[in-house]
């Protein structure tokens, strides 16, 4: 029998699963595919096989209940193309996992034990932990024999300094409930600086690099040498850059006032700050393709929203800068970071002074890779860098399952 080489991954979100079945001879996707919009009446299943497959893209909508749910549909649209996961060419299964706290700096080979750990990160992660369970449970009723790997965001971010992981309160409170900042996205912000490195054409370990991952959760990062020295996100993913839904940094007081004054419970304030805020809390959408179209009409809201999001971003782009001390790259990624031209502009705008510039003809161009947007004359370079959390994912679990990894 032949070594098995395939890895499925499984990223669940809080209404979404994406997957990759890939295989790890060259790190070259079979499928890729995306359930969202779960638990509401009308979600979507899109699965597109790639190499070699020589089906279609498919693409449904039906009432998907749950995580559980999805994850049988992903079996399903995988089984359909030869693809399914009783293979004995699957290797492993890889799955993001949102918080792993302080124990998990690397990925973990799921053990019962493995679980109590990420059920008991639940409260400081709501939104994703309890998804990212339900994802590695279903796998293991479906493939028990096959080692399943959880890959941390918060991995990256346990080399942050004291200085920068601690918050300013009573230490003896702090300590007894663990909290710290943790910071996420990490497969991320480790990915796309080495890249950044790889453009440059430099070591990781020579370069600093701010990484802003802005999707529909929004961080960024100060690397230095390869390693985090300063995130955006905290002991939760609320912190920081204003998101999608989600109003990052906010006077905490904010939060005594609305249980006072307005009466509020704690459950509706986190349901305002989490899911009501951000973009979609400043004027209704938290697309930013819709703003951009918005704001195109001259609609004032969608204009002030972009505004807040983008002088957020430049705060953080200046406060890492400092936090550096010399920068080689600013890169940008996810969603919002590889497609919005204009919010790359509006950050960087008026940061020549501290050698970061934008080419407007660059920054307009599409192209699939990593690419520069900086003009040849500017210090600093600024980058377009595709993440693709889920291949970095592959690439961990494939070698923790004892898999030689080529590319
Ligand atoms: N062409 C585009 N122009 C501007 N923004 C875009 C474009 N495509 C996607 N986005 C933004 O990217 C977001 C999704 O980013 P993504 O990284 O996929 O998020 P997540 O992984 O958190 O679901 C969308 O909500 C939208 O705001
Ligand atoms: C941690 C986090 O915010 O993840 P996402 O962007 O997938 O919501
Ligand atoms: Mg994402």
């Amino acid at each position: 029998m032949t070594t098995p080489t395939r890895v499925l991954v499984l990223n669940s979100g809080s209404s979404s699963v994406k997957y990759q079945l890939l295989d790890m001879r060259d790190a070259s996707r079979l499928a890729v595919g995306l359930v969202e919009r779960i638990g509401e009446s009308s979600s979507r299943v899109a699965h597109t096989p790639l190499e070699g497959g020589g089906a279609e893209r498919r693409e449904r909508t039906a009432p998907i209940a749950d995580h559980a749910a999805a994850l049988k549909a992903v079996a399903e649209e995988l089984a359909r193309d030869g693809l399914g996961l009783d293979s004995p060419e699957l290797a492993a299964i890889g799955h993001r996992v949102v918080h792993g706290g302080l124990r998990f700096t690397e990925p973990t080979v799921v053990t019962e034990e493995v679980l109590a750990e990420i059920e008991r990160l639940v409260p400081v992660a709501p939104l994703h932990n309890p998804a990212n369970l339900t994802g590695i449970r279903t796998a293991q009723a479906l493939r028990p024999d096959l080692p399943q790997v959880a890959v941390f965001d918060t991995a990256f971010h346990t080399t942050m300094p004291e200085a920068a992981s601690r918050y300013a309160i009573d230490v003896e409170t702090a300590d007894a409930h663990r909290i710290r900042r943790y910071g996420f996205h990490g497969t991320s912000h480790a990915y796309v600086s080495r890249a950044t490195a790889e453009l440059l054409g430099r070591d990781p370990s020579e370069v600093n690099v701010i990484v802003l991952h802005l999707g529909n959760g929004a961080s960024a990062s100060a690397v230095s040498g390869g390693r985090c020295v300063e995130t955006s996100m905290g002991l939760t993913p609320l912190e920081g850059l204003v998101m999608g839904t989600r109003s990052g940094d906010i006077d905490p007081a904010v939060i005594f006032h609305l249980q006072r004054v307005a009466g509020m419970s704690a459950d509706e304030i986190d349901t305002l700050l989490n899911k009501r805020s951000g973009l979609v809390g400043l004027c209704g959408d938290n697309d930013m393709r819709e703003i951009h179209r918005r704001i195109g009409e001259g609609d004032p809201a969608a204009r002030l929203a972009f505004d807040i999001y983008v002088h957020r971003l430049k705060k953080y782009i200046g406060a890492y800068y400092a936090v550096l001390g010399r920068v080689d790259a600013v890169a940008f990624t996810a969603g919002v970071g590889e497609n919005a031209a204009p919010v790359r502009a509006a950050a960087v705008a008026g940061l020549e002074e501290l050698g970061l510039a934008v080419d407007a003809g660059l920054n307009a161009e599409r192209s699939e890779g990593a690419r520069l947007i900086s003009p040849g004359y500017a210090r600093v370079a600024v980058a377009v860098v595709p993440t693709d959390e889920e291949r970095e994912i592959a690439r961990q679990t494939f070698a923790l399952a004892g898999g030689e990894v080529n590319a």
